[in-house]
């Protein structure tokens, strides 16, 4: 039996990725939370004819404890969106207690969840969520991912102008690290099948992977960042961890988590330097730092020192809360 939650079901990205759960036949219950517009979003997905029963509620009388009960998969897009000029860390200042509230409410509720934190700044709200969860006695980190997918998936388009692959998401990429401009790392040395990619293509290749959101944020004009491709994004991770659960092995898909408490992570944790981190696996945080090239390895290390600042901010955040 599968309940999957979306927690700001009626944003940009909580109504597609709601449309795509309500859709997938591996999900038994669908029950949306938002603090407005949740009842207009869930009766116009009702009428849909699949399998998922659904049901939907508002912040008064309960609603986050109703959508959260029983649930064993919560997707979190709740949270502001970027405008032009701004960076993802610009969002800590309200996601941030967003993301802590909403994670409170998972640990009273349905503490055994897959918890997917899609709400930025990534870097920041997953050490949050984790804190939140330590506070509570209930972190597990196996259950606990930020979704980086998006990064994997405009990789593997952004590849397809110089492979010509006519369908991109067959060539695997790998990317590590974690999710804003140069903490994304993405790996075309390590591509499966291989891509010759010429030289003077790249640095600019790599580029617009790292910068992928401000191109969405600067077309959309003030009216928000990725939500369709973010949903497709955020759905293809949920149907993985649905398959996880469901006992399929061999799925592997790069996800920001708490690294020490993660199969094989102890170690990319301590060649890194992070507790947060996204290794190329879910299931097992592969080891491939020693199969970088020197461009990447360079790349590693920037990333790495952005990272850390993030982390701290965010650990700081629960145990230090600004006043209100
Ligand atoms: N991880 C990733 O790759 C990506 C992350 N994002 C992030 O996802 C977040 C959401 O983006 P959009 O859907 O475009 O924003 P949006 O503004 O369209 O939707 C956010 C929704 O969250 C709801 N919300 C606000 N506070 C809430 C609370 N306390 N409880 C429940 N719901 C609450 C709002 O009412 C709204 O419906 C942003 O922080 C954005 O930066 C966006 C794209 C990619
Ligand atoms: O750019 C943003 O703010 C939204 C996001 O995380 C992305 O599209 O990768």
């Amino acid at each position: 039996m599968v309940k999957a939650v979306v927690l700001g079901a009626a944003g940009g990205i909580g109504q597609p990725l709601s449309l795509l759960l309500k859709a997938c036949p591996l999900v038994d219950e669908l029950s949306l939370y938002d603090v407005v517009n949740t009842p207009g979003v869930t009766a116009d997905l009702s009428h849909i004819s699949s399998i998922a029963k659904i049901t939907g509620y508002l912040s008064p009388d309960d609603g986050l404890k109703k959508a959260l009960t029983g649930a064993n998969v919560v997707v979190i897009p709740a949270g502001i969106p970027r405008k032009p000029g701004m960076t993802r860390d610009d969002l800590f200042k309200i996601n941030a207690g967003i993301v802590r509230d909403l994670v409170q409410g998972i640990a009273e509720n349905c503490p055994k969840a897959f918890i997917l934190v899609i709400s930025n700044p990534v870097n920041s709200t997953v050490p949050i969520a984790a804190e939140v969860m330590k506070k509570a006695g209930k972190f597990d980190p196996k259950r606990l991912f930020g979704v980086t997918t998006l990064d994997v998936v405009r990789a593997e388009t952004f590849v397809q102008d110089i492979t010509g692959e006519k369908d991109p998401s067959k060539t695997v990429i790998p990317v590590i690290g974690g999710h804003s401009g140069e903490t994304i790392v993405p790996l075309f040395s390590l591509a499966k099948p291989k891509v010759n990619i010429p030289a003077d293509k790249l640095a600019p290749l790599i580029k617009r992977v790292q910068f992928g959101g401000d191109e969405v944020v600067e077309a959309k004009g003030g009216a928000g960042s990725a939500t369709l491709s973010m949903a497709y994004a955020g759905f293809r991770f949920a149907e993985k961890i649905i398959k996880a659960m469901k006992g399929e092995k061999g799925i592997v898909e790069p996800t920001y988590v708490y690294l020490p408490g993660v199969n094989g992570g102890d170690v990319v944790a301590k060649e890194n330097g992070v507790d947060y981190f996204s290794p190329s696996g879910a299931e097992k945080a592969n080891n491939i730092l020693s199969e970088l090239d020197d461009n990447e390895k360079e790349l590693l290390e920037v990333c790495v020192k952005g990272l850390k600042g993030n982390i701290e901010k965010g650990v700081d955040f629960v145990h230090n809360p600004p006043p209100k």
